[in-house]
């Protein structure tokens, strides 16, 4: 009969286990002993080989596999959406002051009210995560639904009533405090109108909410406010960036704090940074669109891995220090070949709260006028981490002086896990 320490030391020296991991992100094999998976895979490993590489199988096929790829089940993390956190931030006023403070974007919802006030008369509308309830405000008071359910999970919706009464609008707007999911309404709505959007135009993921309330409570042939939405992205210059994070440890007060560079690249680089306002003498390209949502058709399950190519021409020689992203969302008209409404996000219009989100690539890169910039950008919504999600930004430069020059190069980008 072992003693008590000796089993637990033959335990700890083979590291034999048998448990449930979860893959956060794609691996393809390199070698016939490795076993490629993709993000939300789950695996099951049998050893930790060492600290890097486990043994592990996955539909009956076994090999080696990298430890970083993996997390421990869905059972560990005790609230994957993390709503206790995400709707205190929401509790308070600072959030919504930012956001009514955000003339284009609440302007935008105030525009489409109004330009379909009269195709919203007798309609009935959900106002989902509706804040403040300014939208909801909107609709009772510049045009003349049948009614407007302002659905709202944080403490905010106190305030949210008494707003209601106080714009004279608790005949048609009700305000229910709850997670819209959760939801029981009297009836099905004509509109939902929501304002989901987050840095990168997916962060949060509330859109997940939404897309489930299409499903459950949106009528046939019902609105969806925004109707879709678009990422943007460019090629760009960042030079104060560069010159702030990097360049800054080169020279500092006559001494030589080089070495810190990498820790820098890391600490400031290796994530996205959001509200960045990019200069558009700094775009070295024509944006493009690399997503494209329509908000009627989309799924949640599309919401995993959204991708999209890109190929850019340089337009001006210069500095490609990375890429910055933005979104645009549209409001169909209500009425049969109405115009539609856009909030843009971008550089060349009116800054928002958002403002757009720069990538920073791993060192500064020449490029010449007509060099070509192709490749392709991927959002991997994070499979433990419910409101996070990875970008992966995949490129290669073709010179237009150099046809033998061709480099490929590939950055992941943790928002934020
Ligand atoms: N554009 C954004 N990134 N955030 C702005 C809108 C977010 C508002 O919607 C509320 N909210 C978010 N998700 C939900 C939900 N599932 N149910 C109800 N309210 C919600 C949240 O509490 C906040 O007041």
């Amino acid at each position: 009969m072992l003693e008590m320490s000796e089993s637990e030391n033959i335990h700890t020296n083979s590291n034999i286990i048998t448990q449930e991991f979860i893959a956060l992100e794609d691996f393809n094999a390199t070698g016939a002993e490795q076993l490629s998976f993709t993000a939300g895979d789950t695996l099951l490993v049998h050893e930790q080989v060492c600290t890097d590489w486990w043994w592990a199988e996955r539909s009956g096929c076994f090999g080696y596999v990298p430890s970083a790829f993996l997390h421990r089940g869905v059972e560990d993390v005790e609230d994957a959406w993390q709503d206790e956190e995400y709707f205190s931030t929401y509790g308070t006023l600072k959030l919504h002051l930012e956001m009514l403070s955000d003339r284009p974007r609440t302007e935008t919802y105030r525009q489409v009210i109004v330009s379909n006030s009269a195709a919203l008369r007798g309609k009935v509308v959900m106002d989902l995560g509706c804040g403040t309830g300014i939208i909801s405000l909107f609709c009772g008071r510049l045009a003349q639904p049948a009614a407007v359910y302002a659905v709202e999970a944080s403490s905010v919706a106190e305030h949210t009533e008494k707003l209601v009464k106080l714009n004279r609008c608790e005949d048609v707007v009700t305000v229910f405090r709850s997670r819209a999911e959760d939801l029981m309404l009297p009836s099905k709505v004509d509109v939902l109108v929501s304002e989901w959007m987050g840095n990168c135009l997916l962060f949060e993921f509330m859109v997940e909410s939404v897309l489930r309330v299409r499903d459950r409570w949106l009528k046939d042939g019902g609105m969806m406010w925004p109707s879709s939405a678009s990422l943007s992205l460019v090629p760009c210059q960042a030079h104060a960036d560069y010159s702030q994070k990097m360049e800054f440890w080169e020279n500092l007060y006559g001494l030589d704090f080089s070495c810190l560079q990498p820790v820098a690249q890391e600490e400031f680089f290796s994530k996205p940074k959001f509200s960045h306002q990019l200069d558009p003498d700094d775009c070295l390209s024509t944006p493009c669109n690399v997503i494209s949502l329509d908000m009627h058709t989309l799924s949640v399950s599309d919401l995993e891995k959204l991708s999209g190519e890109f190929r850019f021409t340089i337009e001006r020689s210069g500095t490609l220090h990375g890429f910055t992203a933005w979104f645009s969302t549209f409001f169909h008209s209500l009425d049969e070949g109405g115009s539609s409404l856009e909030l843009n996000t971008g550089p060349h219009a009116e800054s928002t709260h958002w403002k757009q989100t720069l990538f920073m690539l791993d060192g500064p890169i020449g490029v010449e006028e007509g060099d070509c910039v192709g490749g392709a950008i991927t959002l991997q919504r994070n499979p433990i981490w419910r409101r996070h999600m990875s970008i992966t930004i995949e490129w290669r430069i073709k010179r237009r002086n150099d046809p033998t020059f061709c480099e490929e190069k590939t950055k992941r980008f943790p928002m934020w896990r």
